[in-house]
């Protein structure tokens, strides 16, 4: 496991909670005394199991917050997650992770590199993972992401984790999630979906997977998003170099960071290689990147398995302008002991807070910013449904932060 940054002087004494040793899992239903010991979530629970896995224990006798114990642990423990940052991708979800990692009560998903190195990488396990992988998966993601470092921390440390993927997942992989996590508190940062989507295609631009025609050819301004994490992009890409008649040879990765205009070009662009005036989402080579920002029809999906109350929403404009009052609502909502994160914090060159001593997305060169004219074409496109998001977060912060009227 790796250490955590910031150990504990003293637990408080009312958050700490009494150690329940099972060695019977298949008699036991963690998520009915999830129900009878928890006080505010699967956070801060009154008894905490620790299981003793074998071949009979399942999925559905798990649930937030419930240690295990395993052979391949030798006398560690580990804790299935409390909480998860479940998006928006392009958010502010790494930003997020990095401050909740300083939590003294909160560990993260972990992973040693092949060079011992300590790192803290995106879960991705229910949004990659079919009915066959979950069941022999779980325990998997359970055991090498979640060691605790010590067993004494069962009493008092909480485990989370950050797949920005999880809100656009399906319903079949929601299901899959909370048979195994019913009680996991979700908390999502949601983002201008016309900003986020041009974050989205600047990122993509970063990690190769736009290609703009080679300069002094009939292509040199055609634009491809290839979004290689998304299977269907493979075949949209390839008819549409059929309908224009190109090659993979006739494109290449930009060497800097993409421009307004090629995202324009490829918003605009249609799967069938004609130009349209107004953007159609599916019909749009920015498809993959696009349907990323239909935020409450992806709550929709979402909060048919969990309650409302399990989920925080917040609103990325409001955070990025306070990081510290928006991580002390987090704190409240989880139930946690108070951390004060304020003498950790630093204000960068371009004016974000951020954490010392910790990398931020926002200490790199900014891309340049989106054309008035190509934010309007998407927020014409999204409009409908943020204005239904609504239903989810109050209109007047909505109206405060979106352009939304
Ligand atoms: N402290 C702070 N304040 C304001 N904004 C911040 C902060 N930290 C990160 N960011 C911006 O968040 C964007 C990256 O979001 P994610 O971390 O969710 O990206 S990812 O999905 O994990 O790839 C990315 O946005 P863009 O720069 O527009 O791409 C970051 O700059």
């Amino acid at each position: 496991q790796c250490p955590h940054p910031q150990p504990i002087d003293q637990v408080a004494d009312w958050f700490k909670s009494e150690v329940l040793p099972i060695s019977n899992s298949a008699a036991f239903n963690a998520q009915t005394l999830i129900k009878h010991t928890r006080n505010a979530s699967s956070i801060r629970l009154s008894l905490r199991p620790v299981i003793t896995l074998t071949d009979d224990t399942r999925a559905e006798h798990m649930d937030a917050g419930i240690c295990i114990t395993h052979s391949s642990l030798a006398d560690g423990v580990a804790c299935l997650p409390s909480l998860i940052i479940m998006g928006v991708m392009k958010g502010g979800t790494g930003e997020l992770g990095s401050w909740l990692t300083m939590h003294p009560y909160l560990k993260r998903f972990n992973r040693h590199t092949m060079e011992g190195v300590c790192e803290n990488p995106e879960a991705q396990f229910f949004n990659k993972i079919n009915q066959r992988g979950f069941e022999s998966g779980w325990r998997k993601y359970a055991l090498l992401g979640f060691e605790m470092d010590s067993f004494a921390n069962v009493s008092h440390v909480y485990t989370f984790e950050k797949t920005p993927d999880i809100i656009s997942m399906d319903a079949a992989r929601v299901a899959r999630m909370h048979s195994l996590l019913p009680s996991v508190r979700l908390i999502a940062s949601l983002r201008d979906p016309a900003a986020r989507a041009y974050s989205h295609f600047q990122h993509n631009c970063r990690e190769g997977r736009i290609l703009v025609g080679n300069p002094g050819t009939k292509f040199a301004d055609r634009v491809i998003v290839n979004e290689r994490r998304d299977p269907r992009t493979v075949q949209r890409v390839n008819d549409f170099l059929k309908a224009i008649g190109a090659t993979r040879e006739d494109f290449s990765k930009p060497t800097g960071s993409c421009t307004s205009k090629q995202f324009e070009t490829a918003l605009l662009t249609r799967l069938d290689g004609t130009r349209g005036t107004r953007i159609s989402h599916n019909e749009s080579m920015a498809f993959a990147i696009l349907e990323r920002g239909f935020y409450a029809e992806q709550l929709d999906v979402i909060t048919q398995y969990y309650p409302r109350d399990q989920i925080h929403l917040n609103l990325y404009e409001a955070m990025s302008k306070d990081m510290v009052s928006h991580i002390n609502d987090i704190q409240t909502w989880l139930g946690l002991p108070f951390f004060d994160y304020s003498p950790l914090t630093r204000i960068n060159a371009r004016g974000y807070t951020s954490l010392q001593a910790v990398k931020s997305k926002t200490d790199s060169k900014p891309y340049e910013s989106l054309g008035d004219d190509v934010y309007q074409l998407l927020v014409e496109m999204y409009l409908p449904s943020m204005r239904d998001l609504a239903r989810y977060v109050d209109k007047s912060l909505l109206r405060k932060h979106w352009p939304i009227n």
